[in-house]
């Protein structure tokens, strides 16, 4: 299990950004953008077209075997080209081939050598083919192709956040990037692959099952929020009710109404997200069949009381799917689509104001302006470790939204956040519930206390069971009437005490309640079945490589750096060199142009310096 020694107070902590760039959808791939990022490009024409505006603006590819390819954008290149050069119905690859032919007979050739999106993995870089200039590198943290699946992301990048909020620290990952690239399929997954949020789950139940001590107590709550519209909705609640957000809290944001569902395993945190997920506002568009129309925020809260410390650590954990970034033009959208393009636009463009106010150390940020940067104000700038997945795609259609992306992806790494461990935090339900339980189980010894001196007087012997003749009149009335005073005693204060002892077993089922919501570690240690500790084994395993390749990507990233550097000084240098030359050259040939014998210009005197002053 992670445990950790760290101190209460990490030193300040850069926002982690990892790329993910998804595969080519099946409509993508029927519209002909297969070859852009498998085929070999090799260098970039210009075309000379019979229409004068694409002749200007049309740069493509000429590709090993016979391709070519459009680089910009490809539709208007196909739409307009389809019907002048080739006839509609021909395949995709006549009209790039067509285009080739022209390419070769155009003599002018820009060097280009590169593919569209390309991503290594190994460095943590993603190249980008610039059909205006030079190729643009962009170097994160992690950086995924096609081929990654969430597994690796998380144990990669996640899991190490994930054991931190275990520690009592605060946590984010937030999915960014232009609609349809995949946030929703790494934050929440498919069927067919578990998202983050899932796994985060099953990781934070799988530390608190297998926890050693069982003097730690644990109780995990979950909230699911959205922002539609600028309205905060509570998906947790029946009639999604608006909420409003408080303002900052030190410890995250506050929504005072917003639901919060105790749960005690990973199943229980799935169902909750899946209905929560079912009530999210989501719509179909050209660019996505199923795209969110808005920004949702999954809080996990998980606190850890220490019986013998006596401190509680409470770790919050935001996992927030943003709606994507779009074009109105690209997602056909109706006019209900627009109006929620028009808004998650708005709020990313604050986002992305606030990205832009961190990195540059500007000493205002707008978080006021929307609540998205609200929600997030914590996340980025705060108390909480972050990471940043921006999810982009391999189309050259997207050209200009991916370098978006990326840009704003690269400028997030330079936010620092100040993450503090929360240790005994005012606002704990832990020790709410800990208090309740204390004061149930003090309210019970009391009504014990005054159950026992309602216990009635023992009974009189009983007189009763002598014969009686009733010819005899009663010797003993006095007697009798105070035996029936004493069972009309006896009968009140049992009444009194079966009312005492259902409200002591009321109290006792509150308290039940109580701890029913509450963890014990190691509760689950004795499950364990064989299944789940090849799984924990595996876990461990995976963490192991996830690490080691970690350090190998920082390394060739410092490689990389160094060459880097190591290419500048020597380019300086080679250039100081030439110039050097150059001036040599030049004050040379400037002695030789005067008279051999001339005093005038021998070194140190008056005429001398005058001579190489023209020089410099
Ligand atoms: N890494 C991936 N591997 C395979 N398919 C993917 C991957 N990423 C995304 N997809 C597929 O691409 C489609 C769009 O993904 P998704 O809905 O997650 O995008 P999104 O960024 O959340 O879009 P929006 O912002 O519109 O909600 C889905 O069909 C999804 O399954």
């Amino acid at each position: 299990m992670e445990k950790s020694a760290r101190p209460r107070t990490a030193l300040n902590e850069c926002v982690k950004v990892v790329v993910r760039c998804r595969p080519l959808s099946q409509k993508e791939k029927n519209e002909g953008y297969e070859e852009l990022i498998t085929i070999n490009i090799v260098d970039v024409r210009r075309v000379t077209s019979p229409q004068p505006r694409l002749s200007q603006t049309a740069f493509f590819v000429d590709c090993r075997p016979a391709a070519v390819m459009v680089m910009r954008d490809i539709s208007f290149y196909r739409n307009t080209l389809q019907g002048t050069e080739v006839q509609k119905k021909q395949p995709e690859r006549t009209w790039y081939e067509r285009l080739s032919t022209r390419a070769k007979e155009d003599k002018k050739l820009i060097d280009a050598p590169l593919q569209v999106v390309r991503v290594w993995p190994e460095r943590g870089t993603v190249q980008v083919y610039n059909p205006k200039g030079e190729d643009k590198l962009f170097t994160y943290d992690a950086a995924y192709d096609c081929n990654a699946d969430t597994q690796t992301i998380y144990d990669e990048m996640v899991r190490p956040l994930v054991a931190s909020v275990l520690d009592g620290f605060n946590g984010c990952v937030f999915a960014y990037g232009q609609t349809g690239t995949g946030k929703t399929h790494t934050m929440e997954g498919t069927p067919q692959e578990e998202g983050i949020i899932p796994r985060a789950f099953r990781h934070l139940w799988a530390h608190i099952e297998t926890s050693a001590s069982p003097d730690v107590t644990h109780l995990v709550s979950c909230s699911y929020v959205e922002l539609y519209l600028e309205d905060v909705r509570d998906l947790l609640a029946k009639d999604c009710k608006k909420l409003t957000i408080r303002g900052q809290e030190l410890n995250g944001f506050y929504i005072p109404e917003m639901t919060s569902v105790v749960c005690r395993s990973a199943e229980e945190m799935v169902r909750v997200m899946r209905a929560g997920s079912r009530q999210r506002a989501a719509g179909r568009t050209d660019m996505n069949e199923h795209s969110s129309r808005s920004h949702a925020v999954f809080l996990v809260t998980v606190e850890t009381a220490h019986r013998t410390t006596k401190r509680i650590r409470v770790g919050k954990l935001n996992l927030v799917d943003l709606a994507g970034s779009e074009r109105q033009r690209k997602t056909g959208a109706s006019a209900d689509r627009l109006r929620e393009a028009a808004r998650i636009n708005q709020a990313l463009s604050s986002l992305g104001n606030v990205i832009s106010a961190l990195a540059e150390n500007s000493p205002h940020v707008p978080y006021r302006d929307s609540k998205l940067t609200r929600i997030l104000q914590d996340s980025l700038g705060g108390n909480s470790k972050t990471i940043m997945i921006a999810n982009i795609g391999p189309a050259a259609h997207h050209y200009d939204e991916t370098v978006t992306t990326l840009r704003y992806a690269h400028r997030a790494k330079a936010i620092k956040n100040k993450p503090v461990r929360n240790e005994d935090p005012k606002d704990a339900k832990l020790r709410e519930y800990q208090a309740e339980i204390e004061r149930l189980r003090a309210l019970i010894e009391q009504r014990k206390a005054v159950e026992r001196r309602k216990r009635p007087p023992r009974a009189r012997p009983v007189t009763a069971l002598q014969p009686h003749d009733p010819q005899e009149p009663p010797d003993n009335a006095e007697e009798d009437a105070v035996s029936v005073e004493h069972e009309h005693i006896l009968a009140e204060s049992t009444a009194a005490i079966e009312q005492e002892k259902s409200k002591t077993s009321e109290l006792e089922r509150q308290i039940l309640a109580l701890e029913e919501r509450l963890v014990r570690g190691g509760a689950g240690k004795d499950l364990l079945n064989n299944l789940t500790r090849s799984q924990l084994i595996l876990d461990q395993r995976n963490l192991e490589i996830a690490e080691r390749k970690k350090r190998e990507v920082e390394m060739q990233q410092k490689i990389d750096l160094e060459e880097e550097t190591t290419a500048i000084v020597t380019n300086t240098f080679a250039t100081l060199q030439q110039e050097v030359d150059h001036k040599t050259q030049r004050s040379v040939a400037l002695r030789r142009r005067l008279p051999r014998d001339s005093h005038l210009a021998r070194p140190g005197t008056a005429h001398h310096r005058l001579g190489t002053a023209g020089v410099r």
